[in-house]
Protein backbone atom coordinates (compact mmCIF):
# COMPACT_ATOMS: atom_id res chain seq x y z
CA UNK A 1 0.00 0.00 0.00
CA UNK A 2 1.08 3.14 -1.27
CA UNK A 3 -1.07 5.67 -2.80
CA UNK A 4 -2.27 7.43 0.13
CA UNK A 5 -4.08 10.30 -1.67
CA UNK A 6 -6.03 9.45 -5.06
CA UNK A 7 -5.72 11.93 -7.77
CA UNK A 8 -7.86 11.94 -10.47
CA UNK A 9 -6.63 11.45 -14.18
CA UNK A 10 -7.65 15.40 -15.21
CA UNK A 11 -5.33 16.43 -11.76
CA UNK A 12 -2.52 14.06 -12.85
CA UNK A 13 -2.64 15.26 -16.51
CA UNK A 14 -2.93 19.08 -15.84
CA UNK A 15 0.51 18.59 -13.31
CA UNK A 16 2.05 17.01 -15.93
CA UNK A 17 1.31 19.75 -17.97
CA UNK A 18 3.57 21.82 -16.22
CA UNK A 19 6.96 20.11 -17.42
CA UNK A 20 8.75 19.64 -20.79
CA UNK A 21 7.89 15.81 -20.95
CA UNK A 22 4.80 15.62 -23.09
CA UNK A 23 1.08 14.16 -22.16
CA UNK A 24 0.10 12.03 -19.82
CA UNK A 25 -0.29 8.62 -21.28
CA UNK A 26 -0.64 6.54 -17.68
CA UNK A 27 -0.36 6.51 -14.44
CA UNK A 28 -0.07 3.43 -12.25
CA UNK A 29 0.24 3.63 -8.37
CA UNK A 30 2.87 1.66 -6.92
CA UNK A 31 2.22 -0.70 -4.09
CA UNK A 32 6.26 -0.98 -2.79
CA UNK A 33 7.15 1.70 0.03
CA UNK A 34 5.15 3.21 3.22
CA UNK A 35 6.09 6.52 3.04
CA UNK A 36 4.73 8.60 0.22
CA UNK A 37 2.53 8.28 -2.54
CA UNK A 38 4.00 6.81 -5.60
CA UNK A 39 2.89 6.95 -8.90
CA UNK A 40 4.72 5.12 -12.50
CA UNK A 41 3.95 7.83 -15.03
CA UNK A 42 4.09 7.07 -19.05
CA UNK A 43 3.84 10.71 -20.68
CA UNK A 44 4.05 10.83 -25.02
CA UNK A 45 7.74 12.13 -24.06
CA UNK A 46 10.27 14.72 -24.16
CA UNK A 47 14.27 15.20 -23.52
CA UNK A 48 14.03 13.89 -20.27
CA UNK A 49 12.33 10.52 -21.51
CA UNK A 50 8.94 9.11 -21.31
CA UNK A 51 8.84 7.54 -18.30
CA UNK A 52 8.96 8.94 -14.36
CA UNK A 53 8.09 8.37 -10.56
CA UNK A 54 5.52 11.25 -9.42
CA UNK A 55 6.11 11.14 -5.40
CA UNK A 56 3.75 12.84 -3.14
CA UNK A 57 5.16 13.39 0.04
CA UNK A 58 2.56 12.24 3.01
CA UNK A 59 4.34 12.31 5.88
CA UNK A 60 7.09 12.23 8.32
CA UNK A 61 8.82 14.79 5.57
CA UNK A 62 9.51 18.23 6.40
CA UNK A 63 8.88 19.82 3.27
CA UNK A 64 11.20 22.51 4.16
CA UNK A 65 13.87 19.38 3.43
CA UNK A 66 12.72 19.05 -0.18
CA UNK A 67 15.36 21.46 -1.46
CA UNK A 68 18.13 19.57 0.08
CA UNK A 69 16.62 15.86 -1.12
CA UNK A 70 15.94 17.31 -4.59
CA UNK A 71 18.89 19.12 -4.96
CA UNK A 72 21.21 16.53 -3.73
CA UNK A 73 19.68 14.20 -6.42
CA UNK A 74 20.38 16.96 -8.52
CA UNK A 75 23.69 17.05 -7.25
CA UNK A 76 24.51 13.06 -7.66
CA UNK A 77 23.16 12.74 -10.63
CA UNK A 78 25.43 15.82 -12.39
CA UNK A 79 28.46 13.80 -10.95
CA UNK A 80 27.35 10.51 -12.56
CA UNK A 81 26.14 8.71 -9.31
CA UNK A 82 23.31 6.26 -10.37
CA UNK A 83 20.43 8.09 -8.61
CA UNK A 84 17.31 9.62 -10.10
CA UNK A 85 17.72 13.31 -11.10
CA UNK A 86 14.45 15.53 -10.93
CA UNK A 87 12.39 16.74 -13.79
CA UNK A 88 11.80 20.77 -13.03
CA UNK A 89 8.79 22.50 -14.47
CA UNK A 90 8.35 25.25 -16.56
CA UNK A 91 9.71 27.58 -14.28
CA UNK A 92 12.63 25.68 -12.86
CA UNK A 93 10.68 24.57 -9.48
CA UNK A 94 11.73 20.50 -8.57
CA UNK A 95 8.40 20.26 -6.59
CA UNK A 96 5.07 21.42 -6.68
CA UNK A 97 2.18 20.93 -4.58
CA UNK A 98 -0.72 19.36 -5.69
CA UNK A 99 -4.30 18.65 -3.32
CA UNK A 100 -2.03 20.79 -0.78
CA UNK A 101 0.38 18.35 -0.68
CA UNK A 102 4.36 18.52 -2.44
CA UNK A 103 5.20 16.27 -5.30
CA UNK A 104 8.29 15.71 -7.43
CA UNK A 105 8.44 14.39 -11.01
CA UNK A 106 11.79 12.00 -10.85
CA UNK A 107 13.42 10.08 -13.42
CA UNK A 108 12.63 6.59 -13.73
CA UNK A 109 15.66 4.19 -13.53
CA UNK A 110 15.48 0.49 -14.46
CA UNK A 111 16.47 -2.61 -12.35
CA UNK A 112 15.02 -4.60 -9.66
CA UNK A 113 15.77 -4.15 -5.84
CA UNK A 114 17.09 -7.97 -4.99
CA UNK A 115 15.87 -9.68 -1.27
CA UNK A 116 19.10 -12.20 -1.45
CA UNK A 117 21.99 -10.34 -2.43
CA UNK A 118 25.22 -12.18 -3.82
CA UNK A 119 28.38 -11.14 -2.81
CA UNK A 120 29.06 -9.84 -6.27
CA UNK A 121 26.42 -7.43 -6.38
CA UNK A 122 27.30 -6.31 -2.44
CA UNK A 123 30.49 -5.60 -3.37
CA UNK A 124 29.19 -3.03 -6.31
CA UNK A 125 26.87 -1.64 -3.73
CA UNK A 126 30.18 -1.25 -1.35
CA UNK A 127 31.88 0.28 -4.45
CA UNK A 128 28.72 2.96 -5.19
CA UNK A 129 28.45 3.69 -1.73
CA UNK A 130 32.07 5.35 -1.33
CA UNK A 131 31.26 6.81 -4.78
CA UNK A 132 28.60 8.34 -3.52
CA UNK A 133 30.09 9.68 -0.89
CA UNK A 134 33.26 11.03 -2.49
CA UNK A 135 30.42 12.99 -4.55
CA UNK A 136 28.31 14.35 -2.00
CA UNK A 137 31.51 15.84 -0.65
CA UNK A 138 30.91 19.35 -2.34
CA UNK A 139 27.24 19.47 -1.85
CA UNK A 140 26.36 22.97 -0.53
CA UNK A 141 23.51 22.32 1.76
CA UNK A 142 23.63 21.12 4.91
CA UNK A 143 21.21 18.72 6.82
CA UNK A 144 21.62 17.35 10.47
CA UNK A 145 20.83 13.80 11.48
CA UNK A 146 17.71 13.87 13.60
CA UNK A 147 17.68 10.04 13.66
CA UNK A 148 21.45 9.91 15.81
CA UNK A 149 21.94 8.05 18.83
CA UNK A 150 20.96 10.29 21.42
CA UNK A 151 17.81 9.91 19.53
CA UNK A 152 17.74 6.32 19.31
CA UNK A 153 17.95 6.71 23.03
CA UNK A 154 15.07 8.90 24.06
CA UNK A 155 12.84 7.38 21.13
CA UNK A 156 13.00 3.96 23.03
CA UNK A 157 12.66 6.25 26.41
CA UNK A 158 10.31 7.39 25.23
CA UNK A 159 8.28 4.03 23.88
CA UNK A 160 8.21 2.86 27.56
CA UNK A 161 9.54 -0.32 29.02
CA UNK A 162 5.94 -1.89 28.96
CA UNK A 163 5.31 -0.89 25.79
CA UNK A 164 8.79 -2.48 24.49
CA UNK A 165 7.93 -6.02 26.77
CA UNK A 166 4.98 -6.19 25.01
CA UNK A 167 6.60 -6.50 21.90
CA UNK A 168 9.47 -9.01 23.22
CA UNK A 169 10.34 -9.04 26.53
CA UNK A 170 14.26 -8.77 25.42
CA UNK A 171 13.38 -5.55 24.30
CA UNK A 172 13.67 -3.47 27.36
CA UNK A 173 17.37 -3.85 27.22
CA UNK A 174 17.88 -1.70 24.12
CA UNK A 175 16.96 1.39 26.19
CA UNK A 176 20.50 0.79 28.65
CA UNK A 177 22.01 -0.65 25.33
CA UNK A 178 21.12 2.36 23.19
CA UNK A 179 21.97 5.21 26.47
CA UNK A 180 25.62 3.64 26.17
CA UNK A 181 26.26 3.37 22.53
CA UNK A 182 24.95 7.38 22.45
CA UNK A 183 27.55 8.20 25.33
CA UNK A 184 30.34 6.21 23.27
CA UNK A 185 29.56 8.03 20.09
CA UNK A 186 32.66 9.00 17.99
CA UNK A 187 32.64 12.84 17.26
CA UNK A 188 34.97 13.43 14.78
CA UNK A 189 35.35 10.94 11.83
CA UNK A 190 35.44 12.42 8.23
CA UNK A 191 32.10 13.34 7.25
CA UNK A 192 29.58 14.03 3.65
CA UNK A 193 26.43 13.75 3.10
CA UNK A 194 25.45 9.76 4.09
CA UNK A 195 22.25 8.02 2.73
CA UNK A 196 21.15 6.93 6.45
CA UNK A 197 18.52 4.14 4.67
CA UNK A 198 20.64 2.07 2.27
CA UNK A 199 18.57 -1.16 2.55
CA UNK A 200 17.89 -3.70 -0.10
CA UNK A 201 14.99 -2.13 -1.35
CA UNK A 202 16.23 1.50 -2.16
CA UNK A 203 18.70 0.09 -4.76
CA UNK A 204 17.76 -0.91 -7.85
CA UNK A 205 19.92 -3.64 -9.84
CA UNK A 206 20.56 -4.53 -13.18
CA UNK A 207 22.56 -8.52 -13.09
CA UNK A 208 25.60 -7.51 -10.32
CA UNK A 209 25.81 -3.57 -10.77
CA UNK A 210 23.37 -0.76 -9.19
CA UNK A 211 21.49 1.30 -11.96
CA UNK A 212 19.56 3.29 -9.02
CA UNK A 213 19.96 4.30 -5.42
CA UNK A 214 16.84 5.76 -4.40
CA UNK A 215 14.95 7.34 -1.23
CA UNK A 216 17.05 10.00 -0.27
CA UNK A 217 14.86 11.02 2.36
CA UNK A 218 17.00 9.81 5.70
CA UNK A 219 20.25 11.83 3.68
CA UNK A 220 22.02 13.91 6.19
CA UNK A 221 25.64 14.96 6.81
CA UNK A 222 27.02 12.54 9.01
CA UNK A 223 30.05 9.73 9.58
CA UNK A 224 30.82 8.00 6.16
CA UNK A 225 31.81 5.42 8.13
CA UNK A 226 28.48 5.11 9.71
CA UNK A 227 26.26 5.13 6.49
CA UNK A 228 28.89 1.74 5.64
CA UNK A 229 27.71 0.33 9.42
CA UNK A 230 24.27 1.00 8.36
CA UNK A 231 24.60 -0.58 4.67
CA UNK A 232 26.35 -3.14 6.67
CA UNK A 233 23.89 -3.96 9.07
CA UNK A 234 21.50 -3.99 6.16
CA UNK A 235 22.62 -5.93 4.12
CA UNK A 236 24.66 -8.92 5.47
CA UNK A 237 22.12 -10.81 7.10
CA UNK A 238 19.82 -13.98 5.56
CA UNK A 239 16.20 -13.27 5.19
CA UNK A 240 15.11 -14.08 8.28
CA UNK A 241 17.49 -10.95 9.39
CA UNK A 242 19.18 -13.07 12.11
CA UNK A 243 21.92 -14.90 10.59
CA UNK A 244 25.36 -13.23 9.69
CA UNK A 245 26.07 -13.94 6.31
CA UNK A 246 30.02 -13.50 6.43
CA UNK A 247 30.45 -13.32 2.17
CA UNK A 248 28.09 -10.54 1.99
CA UNK A 249 29.57 -8.32 4.67
CA UNK A 250 33.58 -8.86 3.20
CA UNK A 251 32.38 -8.05 -0.20
CA UNK A 252 30.69 -4.89 0.96
CA UNK A 253 33.32 -3.55 2.75
CA UNK A 254 35.73 -4.79 0.25
CA UNK A 255 33.95 -2.59 -2.54
CA UNK A 256 33.77 0.15 -0.23
CA UNK A 257 37.56 0.15 0.55
CA UNK A 258 38.22 -0.17 -3.15
CA UNK A 259 37.00 3.37 -3.69
CA UNK A 260 37.69 4.50 -0.27
CA UNK A 261 39.98 3.37 2.24
CA UNK A 262 38.90 4.11 6.17
CA UNK A 263 41.62 5.45 8.07
CA UNK A 264 42.31 3.56 11.08
CA UNK A 265 40.09 5.58 13.25
CA UNK A 266 36.68 4.73 11.10
CA UNK A 267 38.11 1.12 11.10
CA UNK A 268 38.54 0.97 14.76
CA UNK A 269 35.05 2.43 15.37
CA UNK A 270 32.78 0.37 13.03
CA UNK A 271 31.91 -2.08 15.95
CA UNK A 272 30.40 0.65 17.57
CA UNK A 273 28.75 2.29 14.31
CA UNK A 274 27.32 -0.58 13.65
CA UNK A 275 25.74 -1.44 16.82
CA UNK A 276 24.59 2.66 16.61
CA UNK A 277 23.13 1.52 12.75
CA UNK A 278 21.18 -1.58 14.33
CA UNK A 279 19.42 0.78 17.44
CA UNK A 280 18.73 2.95 14.86
CA UNK A 281 16.11 1.19 13.49
CA UNK A 282 15.78 -0.69 16.61
CA UNK A 283 14.07 2.18 17.83
CA UNK A 284 12.15 3.53 14.74
CA UNK A 285 10.64 -0.08 14.48
CA UNK A 286 9.60 -0.09 18.07
CA UNK A 287 8.41 3.10 17.67
CA UNK A 288 6.44 2.65 14.82
CA UNK A 289 5.26 -1.00 16.32
CA UNK A 290 3.32 1.22 19.29
CA UNK A 291 2.11 3.63 16.81
CA UNK A 292 0.40 1.32 14.12
CA UNK A 293 -2.29 -1.04 15.15
CA UNK A 294 -1.97 -4.41 14.46
CA UNK A 295 -4.59 -4.85 12.00
CA UNK A 296 -3.19 -2.00 10.35
CA UNK A 297 -2.94 -1.92 5.83
CA UNK A 298 0.42 -1.04 6.47
CA UNK A 299 2.89 -3.96 7.79
CA UNK A 300 5.12 -3.44 10.96
CA UNK A 301 8.79 -4.57 10.72
CA UNK A 302 10.32 -6.49 13.58
CA UNK A 303 12.20 -4.01 15.61
CA UNK A 304 13.75 -7.88 17.56
CA UNK A 305 15.62 -8.80 13.70
CA UNK A 306 17.78 -5.59 14.89
CA UNK A 307 18.13 -6.21 18.16
CA UNK A 308 19.74 -9.70 17.02
CA UNK A 309 21.74 -7.82 14.60
CA UNK A 310 22.69 -5.17 17.83
CA UNK A 311 24.10 -8.19 19.80
CA UNK A 312 25.98 -9.78 17.21
CA UNK A 313 27.94 -6.23 16.34
CA UNK A 314 28.00 -6.10 20.19
CA UNK A 315 29.60 -9.50 21.01
CA UNK A 316 31.12 -10.00 17.35
CA UNK A 317 32.06 -6.51 16.18
CA UNK A 318 35.74 -6.40 16.44
CA UNK A 319 35.85 -10.24 14.86
CA UNK A 320 33.67 -9.15 12.03
CA UNK A 321 35.57 -5.88 10.84
CA UNK A 322 39.07 -7.31 11.24
N1 LIG B 1 13.57 6.62 -9.49
C1 LIG B 1 12.96 5.43 -9.50
N2 LIG B 1 13.05 4.61 -10.55
C2 LIG B 1 12.39 3.41 -10.56
N3 LIG B 1 11.61 2.98 -9.57
C3 LIG B 1 11.49 3.76 -8.48
C4 LIG B 1 12.15 5.02 -8.38
N4 LIG B 1 11.81 5.59 -7.18
C5 LIG B 1 10.97 4.72 -6.58
N5 LIG B 1 10.76 3.62 -7.36
C6 LIG B 1 9.88 2.49 -7.06
O1 LIG B 1 8.90 2.91 -6.16
C7 LIG B 1 8.92 2.13 -4.97
C8 LIG B 1 8.61 3.00 -3.77
O2 LIG B 1 9.59 4.02 -3.65
P1 LIG B 1 10.20 4.38 -2.24
O3 LIG B 1 10.91 3.20 -1.64
O4 LIG B 1 10.99 5.64 -2.44
O5 LIG B 1 8.88 4.63 -1.41
P2 LIG B 1 8.62 5.52 -0.16
O6 LIG B 1 7.23 5.28 0.31
O7 LIG B 1 8.95 6.94 -0.57
O8 LIG B 1 9.72 5.08 0.85
P3 LIG B 1 9.81 4.00 2.02
O9 LIG B 1 10.52 2.81 1.39
O10 LIG B 1 10.67 4.70 3.02
O11 LIG B 1 8.47 3.70 2.49
C9 LIG B 1 10.30 1.51 -4.94
O12 LIG B 1 10.31 0.27 -4.28
C10 LIG B 1 10.63 1.34 -6.41
O13 LIG B 1 10.06 0.14 -6.88
N1 LIG C 1 14.66 0.90 6.32
C1 LIG C 1 14.02 1.11 7.59
C2 LIG C 1 12.77 1.93 7.45
C3 LIG C 1 13.09 3.39 7.35
O1 LIG C 1 13.51 3.89 8.62
C4 LIG C 1 13.70 -0.25 8.24
O2 LIG C 1 13.79 -1.28 7.56
O3 LIG C 1 13.36 -0.28 9.42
Amino acid sequence: MAVYTQLSAETLADLIAHYDVGELVSAKGIAEGVSNSNWLIETSGGEAGSRFILTMYERRIDVADLPFFLGLLDHLSAMDAPVPRTIHDRDGSAWREVAGKSVALIEFLPGVSVDRPTAAQAENIGAVLAHMHEAARNFPQQRSNDLGPDISASVLRACGVDALAQIDTKLPSAVAEAERIAGEWPGALPQSVIHADLFPDNVLMLGDQVSGLIDFYFACNDMMAYDLAVTHAAWSFAEDGRKYRPEIGQALMQGYQSVRVLSDAEHDALPLLAQGAAMRFVSSRAHDWTETPADALVTRKDPMDFMHRFHFYRDFGTEVFG
